[in-house]
């Protein structure tokens, strides 16, 4: 007989980003009518890499880490898609940020498939020759799964253009002396001067900007004087809050991985980013503004929200005390399947990830292409085609929508998922 007491409970299941990219992608497909085999093989990966290496610390021991990356599809081209630094890692979030990539690259029409990765650590507990010797054990440790014709890894979260430089430099230095300077473009984001793209470090975050000014445009919105908060004041949080502050935006709400800050006046993007890099990158302290409960930063009084952060930020514990009337989707699955119907509910428009931020990954397709040609791009034109193609996808976006009267989200699904349906049904694999 069972005694009752030694019989483990089952815990409730936690919502993961994985089961809000599928039910999002599920969405999409029953509402195009996916063909059935293509909805298969979208359902699942194609290749997950996990890789545990050592590297010598600076005090001599040797530490495991735990590297990972997922290459959800290819049939549009090389798997694309970025490397994150960070204790919340695993193969579940390698899958979906993996996954949200394939939509991203097919929406914005790139010649892309879809892929993510990372390592599971803190990047704040090792020195900065630590993470080079780690960066580049990875790098080794890969060896051939990626690649400039394969899979071309980017920055995300905790990873940089100086971490893109050392992966670069150790990929390169596996090849031949002739054929060298041939692998630059296996990734992207690289510093300008060593193959990086000008205006790379603000793509993600001017593109959160310009599809922000976009929807304001539709709706005859001035943003001039509107009130934005910004939660992750990294490479994206940064850069959009400054391109915004420029259109005349007021700055109320910030919050970073220390806590939150708030002032109904308005907040200095460049006095807080400065504070910051002198606190040790914390915006804790800042004298200009108040500190604020990060668990309610949500409910700070303003117009626009922008998650630029983690995933699963919004959701049904917080969505009903969102203040903003659109919330502009910096991060990859800030909002989470639950907290979305509740948004939706109450009317708040979402700019969705996949083409909010798509801004950052279509810098990369710039940069690698300045690197398959042996040439060099202009900030001004840079800026400019980016402007011209993230308009391309808002505007089909938004059609999409009024045709057939749904979100965006489900439009931009729609989109992205139609087009790989397309390339495999021109294949002429599924008549
Ligand atoms: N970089 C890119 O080109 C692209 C990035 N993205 C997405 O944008 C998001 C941000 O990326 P990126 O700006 O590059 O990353 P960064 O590492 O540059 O910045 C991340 C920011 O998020 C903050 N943060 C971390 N944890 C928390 C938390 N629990 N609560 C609040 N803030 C937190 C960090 O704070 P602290 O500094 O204190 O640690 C930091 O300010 C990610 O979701 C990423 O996938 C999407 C497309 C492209
Ligand atoms: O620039 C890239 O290749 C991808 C960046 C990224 O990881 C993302 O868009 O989420």
């Amino acid at each position: 007989m069972i005694n009752e007491q030694t019989v483990e409970k089952p815990k409730p299941l936690k919502r993961g980003m994985l089961d809000n990219v599928l039910e999002q992608f599920n969405h999409a497909a029953d509402v195009i009518n996916l063909n059935p085999n293509v909805r298969k093989i979208l359902s699942i990966t194609n290749t997950e890499i996990i890789i545990n290496f050592p590297v010598r610390m600076d005090n001599g021991d040797v530490e495991i880490f735990t590297g990972y990356r997922v290459q959800h599809n290819n049939a549009l081209g090389p798997y694309k898609g970025g490397l994150r630094y960070h204790p919340t890692v695993d193969i579940d979030a390698a899958r979906a940020l993996a996954m949200w990539m394939t939509w991203k690259t097919s929406l914005a029409g790139l010649p892309y498939g879809g892929a993510k990765g990372g390592i599971q650590i803190d990047p704040s507990k090792y020195s900065k020759n630590e993470l080079e010797r780690i960066t580049r054990r990875f790098t080794y440790a890969l060896g051939e799964n990626i690649g400039p014709e394969h899979d071309i890894p980017a920055p995300d979260v905790n990873t940089n253009a100086q971490t893109m430089a050392w992966i670069a430099d150790t990929y390169m230095s596996t090849k031949s002396t002739s054929e060298r300077s041939k692998n630059q473009h296996v990734v992207t984001g690289k510093p300008t001067g060593s193959g990086g793209l000008e205006g790379r470090d603000r793509a993600t975050g001017y593109g959160v900007f310009l599809t922000i000014k976009f929807w304001a445009e539709k709706n005859n919105i001035s943003l001039a004087g509107k009130k934005y908060i910004v939660q992750g004041f990294g490479n994206v949080g940064y850069w959009a809050s400054h391109f915004l502050e420029i259109e005349g935006a007021k700055l109320v709400g910030v919050q970073d991985a220390f806590g939150s800050v708030q002032n109904k006046e308005g907040i200095s993007t460049e006095d807080l980013f400065n504070y910051s890099i002198s606190n040790n990158g914390s915006i804790l302290g800042f004298p200009e503004a108040e500190p604020f409960d990060s668990k309610e930063f949500f409910s700070i009084d303003c117009d626009i929200c922008i998650p630029a952060a983690l995933g699963n930020q919004i959701t049904k514990h917080n969505a009903h005390t969102v203040k903003a009337t659109l919330i502009a989707e910096g991060a990859n699955g800030p909002t989470d399947v639950e907290g979305e119907k509740i948004l939706m509910e109450r009317g708040i428009t979402i700019i969705p990830d996949i083409l909010c931020n798509s801004g950052g990954v279509i810098g990369s397709y710039f940069e690698w292409l300045q690197n398959r040609n042996g040439e060099l791009w202009q900030m001004d034109e840079i800026l400019e085609k980016l402007e011209k193609k993230l308009r391309t996808s808002f505007e089909k976006v938004v059609n999409y929508t009024e045709e057939n009267k749904t979100d965006m989200r489900t439009a931009a699904f729609s989109i992205a998922i139609e087009r790989i349906e397309k390339a495999y049904i021109l294949r002429g694999i599924f008549p």
